[in-house]
């Protein structure tokens, strides 16, 4: 699903966005539209989002937070799992509670797992996830962990809301050996996508479309 993506779009169903701006984003050049956040995320704006996204061409996944908000029509479906937690819930205990009520009716084929570092601690995401953050020491080893014991094909570094260190994006980067590395937090511009691009294999951009549209489109053409 993801080995031609350089540049993700992230839109929340929980905000507001206009047909003219709905479509910029999907005519963007944009890999993918991802649809997901961490609150307010229902069964209605979800499908909503879907039926509107679904007039334009670019391929739609859905970033599963919310058992309740998962529908059909998207073509593929990212489960969030945090290993910077020790909530086991936010690792895998949804999800193993979800496959417990719908293993028989999952294609597996369109499911993919999305292990997440969360490093930014006034994100909602790592207080809902109860994560913490890792000494320098502990991140390389969950790191050596989910790239060369797990093996996953992508690590996602999430700094939500804000621009990560840059050097720490890089050396995490470094670190890696099987693992691509998604980058998302606080993209808003073409400098920050260029940036990014030189330390991730693949960025994700989601306030700056709501915050400043006009630059967050220039996102784009900076991460090819
Ligand atoms: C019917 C059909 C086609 C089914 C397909 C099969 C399928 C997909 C089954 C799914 C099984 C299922 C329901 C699994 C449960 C998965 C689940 C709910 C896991 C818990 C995820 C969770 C809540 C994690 C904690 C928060 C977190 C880390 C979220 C990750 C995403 C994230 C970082 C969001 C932040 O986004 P952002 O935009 O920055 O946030 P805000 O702007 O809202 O702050
Ligand atoms: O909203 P921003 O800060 O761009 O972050 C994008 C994405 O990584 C959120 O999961
Ligand atoms: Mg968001």
């Amino acid at each position: 699903m993801l080995s031609n993506v350089k540049h993700i779009f992230k839109l929340d169903p929980n905000k507001e966005i206009s047909d003219e701006n709905l479509q910029k984003v999907c005519e963007s050049g944009t890999d993918l539209i991802l649809v997901g956040g961490t609150d307010g995320v229902t069964e209605d704006n979800v499908l909503d989002l879907l039926a509107r996204v679904r007039r334009y061409s670019v391929p739609l996944a859905l970033e599963v937070t919310d058992t309740d908000s998962v529908t059909q029509g998207f073509d593929h479906y990212f489960i969030p799992s945090v290993f910077n937690t020790n909530d086991m819930k936010y690792r895998d205990g949804i999800l193993v509670d979800a496959l417990e009520d719908h293993f028989p009716v999952i294609d597996f084929e369109e499911i993919s797992l999305f292990p997440y570092i969360i490093l930014n601690e006034d994100s909602k995401a790592f207080k809902k996830s109860n994560a913490y953050l890792p000494p320098e020491d502990a991140l390389t080893s969950t790191l050596h962990m989910m790239d060369k014991l797990y093996k996953f094909p992508y690590i996602y570094i999430e700094y939500s809301g804000t621009l990560g260190e840059i050097e720490t994006v890089k050396a995490i980067k470094e670190t890696l050996e099987h693992s691509k590395v998604i980058y998302g937090g606080g993209i808003k511009n073409k400098e920050e996508a260029e940036a990014f691009s030189e330390v991730a294999d693949i960025i994700v951009v989601g306030n700056a479309i709501y915050d400043d549209l006009k630059n967050a489109l220039k996102t784009v053409a900076r991460s090819k």
